[in-house]
């Protein structure tokens, strides 16, 4: 069989005009694995109310946060797939799961090199039903309905691995060495709580609360609170933190449904009030730097802290296209090509999720 590889990301609008970010949120937004709710209501939340007011926001978000060349995220996963497709012999494509670099003119293009064996690989450290699941389950579809000739194998969510703790690690401890901090902040991309409890496979493991993340359960395999608070213990272990100096919270919250706790934003707030002046910040559920890490973190979350009396505000980057983090990546292909079960992979035409 004949080899490639496929890179996903979550994809950004095709410009800062509030019509491309209203028809980026539409197509986002309406993923059933995003909200999750019927579909009525879905499109009365999305189409009804949403749509109506936040394009322009976010528009103007984006716009102070998006480059020459165009999005970050997108610009950044292209510098990532050039590297990575120098480090290895197999066609290595790039696709988007919202917007106009779509997955399936991605497993067009590898089909027309004559490929027929596919690594899919979301870029997502930690397992979320809004993200990796949301793209497993379209290209499993595509591949039946318009690909059946292609075996398709996704890359398991990477959030432990020890050559990613490795390198996420080094890329934190780069820039503490030439910074003043008291407190390092690792900041996911929060979900609601129901998402967790839809993912658990035991139905019964996760109680969100904390006391369940730490004990063995298979549950942990699409828990993303766990994956989250693992890669923050890794990196803590790999670094040598010591306890109290650092911790792990959510940004990013949308409606009024709980989401994983505590928010960055209001811990942002709290340490700065209890008088931590100089904080730094690393968000580790990005692979590329993006809307969330560049505005909501590096100039909101800066902001927050500059009122409450904090002064030094360090935002770490995310890997992007570091050379050793492109490395890794093409350690895990090549690793795949030499010995399919060397590395963790889900085969998508035996799973349950469609
Ligand atoms: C770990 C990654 C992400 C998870 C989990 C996730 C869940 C999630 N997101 C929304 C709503 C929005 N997210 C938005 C932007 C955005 N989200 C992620 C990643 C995850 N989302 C990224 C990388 C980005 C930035 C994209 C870019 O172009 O730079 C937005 C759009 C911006 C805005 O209007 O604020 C929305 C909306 C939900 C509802 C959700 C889980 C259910
Ligand atoms: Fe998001
Ligand atoms: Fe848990």
């Amino acid at each position: 069989m004949s080899k490639g590889v496929l890179l996903v990301n979550l994809g950004s609008p095709e410009s800062t005009d509030p019509k491309d970010v209203k028809k980026y949120l539409d197509e986002f937004l309406m993923d059933p694995r995003v909200i999750d709710v019927p579909y009525w209501f879905r499109a009365f939340l999305v189409k009804g109310i949403v749509l109506n007011t936040r394009p322009k926001k976010s528009a103007e978000a984006y716009s102070k946060i998006w480059w020459e060349e165009g999005s970050p995220l997108i610009v950044l996963s292209e510098r990532l797939q050039d590297k990575i497709q120098k480090q290895t012999e197999i066609p290595v494509d790039l696709a988007m799961r919202y917007g106009s670099m779509t997955i399936e003119k991605a497993l067009k293009r590898l089909t027309d090199k004559g490929v027929n064996d596919i690594l899919l690989v979301p870029l997502y450290p930690q397992f979320a039903m809004a993200t990796t699941e949301t793209i497993e389950v379209l290209a499993e579809k595509l591949r039946k309905e318009k690909f059946p000739q292609v075996k398709l194998t996704s890359l398991a969510p990477f959030y432990n691995k020890p050559d990613y703790i490795e390198v996420l690690s080094r890329s934190i401890k780069e820039k503490l060495d030439t910074t003043n901090y008291d407190h390092l902040l690792f900041s996911y991309h929060g979900v609601p709580e129901r998402h967790i409890r839809k993912s658990d496979i035991t139905n019964s493991h996760c109680q969100i609360d904390g006391s369940c993340c730490k004990a063995q359960s298979d549950a942990h395999r699409f828990c993303y609170r766990h994956q989250c608070y693992e890669t923050t213990r890794l990196v803590g272990e790999e670094l040598g933190l010591k306890p109290g100096t650092f911790s792990t919270s959510f940004q990013s919250r949308l409606g009024f449904d709980p989401w994983l706790q505590p928010y960055t934003d209001r811990t942002i707030e709290r340490m700065g009030k209890e008088g931590i002046k100089n904080m730094a910040i690393v968000t580790p559920a990005f692979v590329s730097d993006c809307l969330e890490t560049l505005e909501e973190i590096a100039m909101e979350g800066e902001e927050i802290f500059h009122e409450v009396g904090g002064k030094e505000f360090t935002t770490i980057p995310c890997l992007n296209d570091r050379d050793d983090w492109a490395k890794v990546m093409s350690n895990w292909i090549g690793n795949w090509i030499e010995n399919p079960s060397a590395i963790n992979t889900v085969n998508l035409a035996e799973t349950q999720i469609a």
